[in-house]
């Protein structure tokens, strides 16, 4: 995947912005450290002052406004520290903060007998500048809080005097900056564990860390600040995180179409989808792959409802099935609108056993292979063995996920990257689990975090335009993984202008598909 990444940017702008987990931080935070000899006590010292930085400027404005209208904003701020190196950066700050002028008061909910060897440290030399520490939170009203009670060190739910911390902290009326990420959210999941801070800001050091992206974890960072203290990439030594998200507008991301090509050249796409209740389904889908750049698309479905898609879409051509029509496609996209019916099986059995081009596989697809063991005992057979293994994307949602799985869908719910890996590996395909951040994951253990969309994409036919846009994608992308990346991060940037003209609540799926081609000529704000 990191040649993709690399061979992706032509344009010098970073193309990826990297999503850490608690391990793999502490990973590159003690390469840092060990290997290239920066001392934890400075990356400390620029991460405090990363967040003082927040602080006066924030402050600065909020006196010039005040100002104009004769008032003086005041500058009381209470520290909330841990007894881990969270709270080691809380004191830090505020220490700055006493030496900028600011009235600081401290709470340390630890004790300090159970602080870390910095914490102990940085109160140390608080103190010598005058900080009085309290093991109770010193009574008193706050403009601003610091909340430095966790960071990516948090392993149980907040419990006793730290769940009363929180709670305490999200009662007040006050500008909460959360150090790292708001004490009580996973790192990993973004779950809350126990309770959490509801923060304002969130200054996190280095990178971004999952759980501020997934949800509920990202309904409680506020506005997230990703600031350099010195841990770079050069810390990742030769282990890359698993997980990335995109910054490049997606323009960039797509392969250059060659002024010379026809429409051959820009791909042949079979779409196997629709059928007599469903003909929608087909047609979107097929929609979608001409606006993401397919030169040619043929619809096989049945002959009923062949009018209805020449109607709805002139440039498509039809097909009664997929036998005919197999050899003149360069790429496959089977499931939108198929049904579970015997015609259906059969077209799909066909596609299994009888093509071998890239194939993408969603809804009733992968519900027709869900249900059958001996053909789902076959595909990972043929995908386990590298001399049948063709390029394969599957796009299940969690219910689809589930049925594959054979559990219930909460399971999936509660670990996506895991089942959405697992089933990368056992098919050595691109597996997609969608969701309100959808995960992509590849064969080799990458995985995408997408970061586009929003709630008006629940609206049926959304997965069958992701289908035709991944399918097209797939024609002229060489790696499933890279294909269906792009094409997840391009269906969301699509569904956020169609909400932009139509509004969450009225946008349908077929105004998600009208956008594809908007967002590819418009350069869309960055994501991250
Ligand atoms: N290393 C570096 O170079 C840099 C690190 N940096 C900073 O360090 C942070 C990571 O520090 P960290 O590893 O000490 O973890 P942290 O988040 O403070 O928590 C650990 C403490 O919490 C405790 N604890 C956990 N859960 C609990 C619960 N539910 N209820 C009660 N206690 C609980 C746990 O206790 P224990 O499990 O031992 O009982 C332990 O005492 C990172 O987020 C960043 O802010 C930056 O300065 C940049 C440079
Ligand atoms: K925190």
């Amino acid at each position: 995947m990191n040649k993709c990444v690399l061979s992706a940017s032509g344009s010098g702008h970073p193309v990826v912005c990297w999503l850490l987990t608690a391990a793999e931080m502490k990973r590159c935070d003690s390469n840092t450290s060990e290997i290239f000899g920066v001392p934890s006590v400075v990356l400390m010292e620029r991460a405090a002052l990363s967040c003082v930085d927040v602080i006066v400027s924030r402050q600065k404005k909020l006196e010039e406004q005040a100002g104009q209208l004769g008032l003086h904003p005041k500058r009381r701020v209470l520290i909330a520290a841990g007894g881990g190196n969270n709270g080691a950066d809380g004191i830090a700050i505020g220490r700055l903060l006493l030496q900028e002028g600011y009235d600081v008061s401290f709470y340390l909910a630890s004790g300090e007998e159970k602080a870390s060897e910095l914490l102990k440290l940085q109160l140390h030399t608080a103190k010598a500048y005058g900080a009085v520490i309290c093991d109770t939170i010193p009574d008193g009203e706050y403009d601003i809080i610091v909340d430095a009670l966790f960071g990516i060190g948090l392993c149980r739910p907040a419990e006793g005097i730290y769940r009363e911390a929180i709670e305490w902290i999200n009662a007040q009326d006050a500008f909460v900056l959360a150090v790292d990420l708001p004490s009580g959210i996973e790192t990993d999941t973004g779950a809350v564990l126990g309770c959490a801070v509801r923060a304002d800001v969130t200054v996190t050091f280095g990178f971004w860390k999952r759980g501020l992206l997934f949800y509920p974890g990202c309904k409680y960072t506020g506005k997230v600040i990703c600031t350099q203290i010195g841990i770079t990439e050069d810390g990742f030594l030769n282990q890359t995180p698993e997980a990335f998200t995109f910054t490049a507008p997606v323009a960039e991301l797509l392969p250059a179409r060659p002024e010379d090509g026809n429409k051959g050249t820009f791909g042949k796409v079979l779409l196997l989808a629709g059928s007599e209740a469903m003909a929608g389904a087909a047609i979107l889908c097929g929609r979608s792959a001409f606006y993401a750049g397919s030169g040619m698309v043929k619809l096989s479905c049945p002959t009923l409802i062949h009018p209805v898609i020449q109607t709805a879409l002139p440039e498509a051509m039809t097909a009664d099935s997929v036998e005919a029509s197999a050899r003149w496609a360069d790429v496959i996209g089977a499931g939108p609108g198929l049904s579970l019916s015997d015609r259906a099986r059969k077209e799909l059995l066909f596609v299994l056993q009888q093509t071998l081009q890239p194939l993408v596989l969603d809804a009733d697809a992968i519900n027709l292979i869900a249900k059958d063991e001996a053909l789902l005992q076959e595909l990972i057979e043929h995908q386990q063995n590298p001399a049948t293994r063709r390029k394969l994307i599957l796009t299940p949602h969690p219910g689809e996920l589930a049925r594959l799985e054979g559990c219930a869908i909460e399971e999936i719910l509660k670990q996506p990257v895991f089942y959405a890996k697992k089933w990368a590996n056992r098919l050595q395909a691109a597996v997609l689990c969608k969701g309100a951040r959808s995960i992509a994951a590849s064969p080799d253990g990458s995985i995408y975090i997408n970061r586009s969309g929003n709630s008006g994409m629940a609206v049926a036919g959304s997965g069958d335009v992701l289908t035709g846009i991944v399918t097209a994608l797939l024609s002229t992308i060489d790696d499933p993984f890279w294909a269906l990346c792009i094409g997840v991060y391009l269906h969301g940037l699509a569904g956020d202008l169609a909400a932009h003209t139509k509004g969450e609540y009225s946008m349908t799926s077929n105004d998600i598909a009208e956008a594809v081609w908007a967002v590819l000529v418009k350069q869309e704000k960055n994501y991250v």
